[in-house]
């Protein structure tokens, strides 16, 4: 078999057509969804991604606000500006770009982001809901992989789903998500592997989806999947530079070898990541609902 590849850059940007229908409708009964992403420091990687954020916002219409802190802010600045937008009627999601400088206490500003603007999910209050099934931000890129999932159809109800990788902002809640009784895509049988887990293979050939997060370049190598999986790579590894100076990626998957075996697999660019930015935009108008006292799949 050779695989369909899972378009993410299309299915997102069906996904953001249909939000920004929604978000026109909206800003016609006086309610314009706002985000802020707060940027410390200048790593490459980081200004890439909060540009990317701003530019998709702004493109469906959001109310969007860029804050950039110098890389020796003072935590208590960081909090002091976090406060602030809890505050802002105006602003429904909140966004600190992670990796935080090293003398800034990562746990603390996240937990100061009102529980109910965490469009990250990251916050205790929702990751706790996450796992009881209440209604709650879903972190965008488990978000996204979900919704890709359903894109393929496939049937996620009893099977067998492997995710390689247990962060917190990645492998432990798509298995979680995965678990639930949820439709489309839940109910699965789940396996959580990690780098260090023995026999590795024989838990990744059972697998009828496997997602990898596992944060290292062609971990998965066509020997360890079966025919007719379907594969979801989440990783994104930075493996030099293009001769235009561009970044370039690859996945977590050996994408060329284990295609020859897959049904359906996601391509690093193009697959998960462009679904992590337009859940980020879900989420925000989902929040923006909830403020207004509208149905809101948040609350
Ligand atoms: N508070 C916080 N929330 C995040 O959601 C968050 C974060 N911090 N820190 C870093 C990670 C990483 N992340 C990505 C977003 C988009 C792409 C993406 O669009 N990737 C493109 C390629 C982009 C490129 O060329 O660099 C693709 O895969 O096609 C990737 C990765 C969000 N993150």
């Amino acid at each position: 078999m050779s695989a369909k590849i899972l378009d993410g850059k299309a299915v997102a940007e069906k996904i953001r057509q249909n939000i920004k229908r929604e978000v026109e409708e909206l800003k016609g009964k006086g309610i314009t969804p706002g985000l802020v992403t707060i940027l410390v420091g200048e790593n490459p990687a980081s200004v890439s991604y909060v540009t990317a954020k701003q530019k998709t916002a702004h493109e469906l219409g959001f109310y969007s606000v860029q804050e950039n802190l110098p890389e020796n802010v003072s935590e208590e600045k960081l909090l002091k500006m976090i406060d602030k937008y809890n505050r802002d009627p105006q602003i429904h999601g909140i966004l600190v770009q992670l990796p935080l400088p090293k003398h800034i206490n990562e746990k603390r500003v996240l937990y100061a982001i009102d529980p109910r603007k965490d469009v990250d999910g990251f916050h205790p209050v929702n990751v706790g809901k996450l796992v009881i099934g209440e209604p709650c931000f879903i972190p965008c890129t488990p978000y996204g992989v979900l919704m890709l999932l359903a894109e393929t159809g496939v049937p996620v109800d009893g099977a067998d789903v492997v995710v390689v990788g247990r962060s917190n902002i990645v492998g432990k809640p798509v298995a979680i998500l995965l678990m639930q009784k949820r439709k489309p895509v839940g109910n699965a049988t789940v396996t959580v592997c990690h780098t260090g887990t023995k026999n590795m293979a024989e838990h990744t050939k059972r697998a009828d989806i496997l997602i990898v997060a596992a944060g290292v370049p062609k971990f998965v190598t066509a020997d360890m999947v079966k025919e007719g999986v379907v594969v979801i790579d989440v990783g994104v590894n930075r493996i030099g530079t293009t001769p235009e100076g561009k970044a370039k990626l690859c996945g977590d998957v050996d994408f060329e070898g284990v295609k020859e075996k897959a049904s359906f697999i996601t391509p690093v660019p193009g697959g998960v990541g462009p679904m992590t930015i337009t859940m980020l935009m879900k989420n925000t108008l989902e929040s923006a609902k909830m403020w207004a006292g509208l149905p809101s799949e948040v609350a």
